[in-house]
């Protein structure tokens, strides 16, 4: 027996329909959750505009090197390069992801294949690329399948191991479609891949497993991950430095939410307004009334929402109309609101240590089909004198894989742009060499060095956030090692803030209050000193006064310290806040008497002019409520 639908049988088609609440147009009940997320947008404010059609964009679990070429699945194995359907720009203005789910059986680390003269090998996954290197597993394609100018490349030459690394590192690589690339990728095929989008965007991670180098927040034993599994989000609060992955989370969890029919919804605190927020819980009351649908909120940025706009949320985060996820590079005690603090659960992400940029670095060059040379394998890498045919494959050193996850300071994005950077900066000069030249582009394959990444990354973007949390922290250092009267650790604070790119004006200031703060009456010159250092660095500004600066860090790290005079001021200042009333006059014998009418009130009256004494003058100088108070002595009055 047939079994008819709603729309073969137009009583039970008449009874399914439902009416959109917002447009009042009629629908089958199974149309109406994406009407109405499509219709809320379009009617913010009763009026109807059409909205921008969303990019598509290529998701990055099918181009990521996660799955066994040697098995691919009926979705990998399918033709051309997958265009996500419904997905959302993570950084968009306003979106909602509607992603389908990640392929399962994505291995957490994967082997990496490493351009290493014949030696397939199963060396441990996600390491650094000389160790990973021979981790090109047997071939997984059909061996018939190989290139031929690459095989004829190798055969010819009898020892150009540069041609069998192409053959067998080709063996493992994928194409940002997820299928096994047929042969080596061109240079001309590695540069298009690169060109348009960040690669940092292409290989933003699905799916938790992929997300690496946070186990301490995420991790397999953590509370996060538990909930994150149940699909029970709770409100969150994501704070790390850039590059960290904290967008990238809460694109995992947009992921995992679509699954259980959850909507998520992002905004960027640095171009929405509070309308815009109001349209977003809006909508996210909607879909709970009717639809008893849940909706998480992803605000990045959020410490960029004033005062006011972080209120707007309080009262919906309180009744679970919308879950809320911001994400900040700022420390939230300070930027987000403490009553929205409270209801959120904070996350810290830390800056990915090495290893794991260098797993997300051959994450992507495995799947842009680039070879990493094993750098301890003394060979010609760019196959000159073989006659591999005109379009090169592209080679970078493991050195320089190693190079850009140190100089990228944990920061993902930036290392994947310093590869990106690099690899396109070769491959032009390549072509810009071939055009030039009035030839094709040369024969024989490009290799990115060490030098080209280390151009492409700048070492002081990485090595410090001048606007950010670690500032505050290195001056603190600074301060600290000063303090504790160490001049190594001194100086390396000092390196650190000013090798980033730190306003030496600024760690001059610093130098000045400590020379009063912590050096004191100990040794009043290092007040002296330090007030010069900033003169110093004014007059001749930096490179040059980095080296004042030094000589007065040291200075101050070595000199006798006194906190007497600033505790004493401290206490001072601890017993006006305290008093309770108005403060008490100043005793009349102190005051100045400069016309007739002060003297005739008692202005000055009874004033002992101390110099002309020739032992101390018995005169009290507080004001007779303070009388005999130390504050050299006692805290507080
Ligand atoms: N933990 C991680 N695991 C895998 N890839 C990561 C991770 N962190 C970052 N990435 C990569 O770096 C890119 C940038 O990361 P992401 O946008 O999540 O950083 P962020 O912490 O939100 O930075 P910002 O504060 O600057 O917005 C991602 O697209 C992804 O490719």
């Amino acid at each position: 027996m047939e079994v008819s639908g709603p729309e073969d049988d137009p009583f039970l088609a008449q009874l399914h329909r439902v009416q959109c609440p917002v447009c009042q147009q009629t629908m089958p009940a199974a149309h109406i959750n994406s009407h109405l997320d499509r219709c809320l947008l379009l009617h913010p404010a009763g009026h109807a505009e059409p909205a921008p059609p969303r990019a598509k964009r290529r998701r990055p679990s099918e181009s990521s090197a996660l799955k066994q070429p040697a098995t691919p699945t009926a979705a990998e194995s399918s033709e051309g390069e997958a265009e996500e359907p419904d997905d959302g720009g993570e950084t968009e203005s306003r979106e909602s992801y509607d992603a389908p789910p990640t392929p399962s059986g994505a291995r957490l680390i994967p082997d990496f294949p490493v351009a290493r003269p014949g030696s397939p090998g199963g060396k441990g996954a996600g390491q650094r690329p000389a160790a990973a290197a021979g981790s090109a597993s047997p071939r997984s394609w059909d061996e018939a399948e190989a290139p031929e100018e690459e095989e004829a490349a190798g055969d010819a030459d009898g020892e150009d191991d540069a041609g069998r690394w192409d053959a067998d590192a080709a063996a493992t690589f994928e194409a940002p479609g997820g299928r096994p690339h047929a042969r080596a990728p061109a240079a001309e095929e590695v540069r298009q891949l690169l060109q348009g989008k960040p690669l940092a965007d292409t290989m933003r991670p699905d799916a938790l497993q992929d997300f690496v180098g946070q186990d301490r927040a995420v991790g397999p034993e953590t509370l996060l991950r538990s909930l994150l599994e149940a699909n029970e989000v709770p409100s969150l609060i994501l704070w790390g430095p850039p590059g960290c992955g904290k967008t990238t989370l809460a694109h995992i969890i947009a992921n995992n939410s679509k699954k259980h029919s959850v909507r998520f919804v992002t905004l960027s605190a640095t171009s929405a307004k509070t309308t815009d927020v109001r349209d977003v819980i809006k909508q996210a009351q909607n879909e709970k009334r009717f639809f008893k649908r849940k909706t998480i909120l992803f605000i990045d940025e959020i410490h960029r929402f004033n005062k006011s706009q972080q209120d707007t949320f309080l009262p919906h985060v309180e009744c679970g109309t919308i879950t809320l996820i911001g994400a900040t590079t700022e420390n939230p005690s300070f930027q987000v609101n403490a009553a929205l603090l409270s209801r959120c659960r904070v996350i810290v992400l830390e800056k990915l240590p090495v290893e794991a940029v260098v797993t997300v670095l051959m994450r992507a060059i495995n799947s842009l089909g680039i070879h990493v040379l094993d750098s301890s394998r003394p060979a010609d890498p760019l196959g000159h004198g073989s006659n591999s045919g005109s379009e090169p494959s592209v080679f970078i050193e493991d050195k320089a894989v190693d190079t850009l996850a140190r100089l990228s300071d944990g920061d993902a994005r930036a290392a994947l742009h310093g590869l990106q950077l690099a690899v396109l900066a070769r491959l032009s000069a390549r072509k810009a060499f071939g055009k030039k030249s009035g030839q094709s582009c040369p024969p024989g394959r490009v290799l990115v060095a060490e030098s080209a990444v280390k151009e492409g990354l700048q070492r002081s973007h990485t090595l410090y956030d001048r606007a950010g949390e670690e500032h505050y922290n290195c001056i603190s250092a600074l301060h600290k090692s000063m303090r504790g009267s160490d001049p190594s650790a001194s100086l390396y604070w000092l390196g650190r803030m000013l090798e980033g790119g730190e306003d030496p004006l600024y760690v001059a200031r610093r130098l000045v209050r400590f020379a009063s703060e912590d050096v004191g009456l100990a040794d009043p010159s290092a007040l002296t000193q330090a007030v010069a250092a900033y003169q110093g660095c004014h007059f001749i500004g930096m490179p040059e006064c980095e080296v004042l600066l030094a000589q007065c860090v040291v200075y101050l790290a070595r000199a006798p310290k006194s906190i007497e005079v600033y505790s004493a001021y401290n206490n001072v200042k601890a017993c006006l806040r305290s008093h309770q009333g108005p403060l008490p006059p100043v005793p009349l014998h102190l005051r100045n008497a400069p016309t007739r009418l002060m003297k005739d009130l008692g202005y000055g009256q009874g004033y002992k002019y101390t110099p002309v004494y020739s032992e101390p003058a018995d005169q009290d100088y507080l004001p007779e409520e303070l009388r005999g108070v130390d504050f050299f002595k006692q805290r507080r009055c």
